[in-house]
């Protein structure tokens, strides 16, 4: 039987939220939620390391378990649900995404800083090659203008992107800044628009109702809001209003609901709340993923953690500078009398 689905959720806690649990995803665990999102009647299932394939290294943060066994675990309960991968090129390679696809993993999203996505161009074309489904993911959209989003979001669909992502990864774009960069995109592209929210300042379920209402179909969410920083769009949470909006994502409420209680609640280590950290980290316009590595910086040069944030937003600082967290902090701990 098909289910109608208005937009197509694609679930980010174990892959997303692997950041905000440092890694440390356990076979156990991967199985028993990616069950309860495959009866919950969830799509697509996001599983591997929080930076993508091959992300496991002291730069991001070791894995507890290697993803490989994590991705073979999901495949093995999700029943009817797709299992995607994340990939950023220079840190995931062709060889992985083709060991995890022969895992049987279905969509492969390949990430770029939001003016790099020049360099998704290989990765697209042999995802394509390889029958799955693409994803072109343009991070850190905020800091681009839209006429530069639209520019290259084109490119990434010229790859072969079936579906192309404004990613939101500070959780710093406004409701008005999310709806311009859609309404470009669907007038300039002919491929699926997606949004990926982080809610680092309580915009999360906003900026994301104001993409669909833009014309967005593919939304990210994260159970129990199990994302980096203050989380992504909480899936149960979305399911339940698109539901009272009369928007048809075919989830199953009252289980994914379940499953954000009974589930992923006990794997928290501390409830994802907007604290202070993670506040700054969409006010400064700073990476979600870059939370952790910030507060432990914080502790080892005793600087308050929001100073460091701030100092690497002004730096303009991406994703794969992580080393600069720490470089950042030595020089504030140096100015400090
Ligand atoms: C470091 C990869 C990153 O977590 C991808 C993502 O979800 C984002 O940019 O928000
Ligand atoms: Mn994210």
């Amino acid at each position: 039987m098909s289910v109608q689905r208005d937009v197509v959720i694609t679930e980010v806690a174990l892959r997303d939220g692997s950041h905000a649990i440092a890694h440390q995803y356990t076979v156990e665990q991967v199985l028993q939620v990616a069950k309860a999102l495959g009866e919950a009647n969830v799509p697509y299932i996001e599983v591997s390391h929080g930076d993508g394939l091959g992300g496991s290294s002291l730069q991001y943060g070791l894995s507890r378990t290697n993803e490989m066994e994590l991705i073979e675990a999901a495949v093995s309960v999700c029943g009817p649900a797709k299992i995607a991968v994340l990939v950023i090129p220079g840190i995931g390679t062709i060889k992985q995404m083709k060991e995890a696809a022969n895992l049987g993993v279905k969509m492969a999203r390949i990430a770029t800083h939001v003016t790099e996505a020049d360099v998704s161009a290989q990765h697209l074309s042999v995802a394509k090659e390889m029958g799955l489904e693409t994803v072109g993911f343009l991070m850190m959209a905020h800091m681009a203008p839209v006429e530069k989003l639209v520019e290259q979001a084109a490119l990434m669909e010229s790859y072969g992107a079936d579906t192309v992502y404004i990613v939101d990864s500070a959780g710093a774009l406004l409701p008005h800044q999310v709806r311009e960069r859609v309404r470009a995109l669907r007038q300039s592209l002919g491929v699926n628009i997606g949004f990926h929210a982080h809610n680092n300042l309580s915009l999360a379920m906003a900026n994301t109702l104001a993409a669909i209402e833009e014309g967005a179909q593919r939304i990210d969410g994260s159970i129990r809001c199990l994302g980096a920083g203050a989380g992504n769009t909480q899936t149960e949470v979305l399911v339940a209003v698109l539901d009272r909006m009369g928007i048809q994502t075919g989830i199953d409420l009252y289980k994914i609901m379940d499953a954000a209680e009974e589930i992923v609640a006990p794997i928290l280590q501390v409830p994802q709340e907007i604290t202070r950290d993670n506040l700054v980290l969409g006010y400064a316009g700073v990476y979600s993923s870059f939370l952790l590595h910030a507060q432990r910086a914080s502790k080892r040069f005793a600087i308050d953690s929001r100073d460091i944030l701030v100092e690497l937003g002004k730096r303009q600082v991406v994703g794969g500078q992580e080393d600069m967290i720490v470089d950042v902090a030595a020089e504030l701990a140096q100015q400090q009398p």
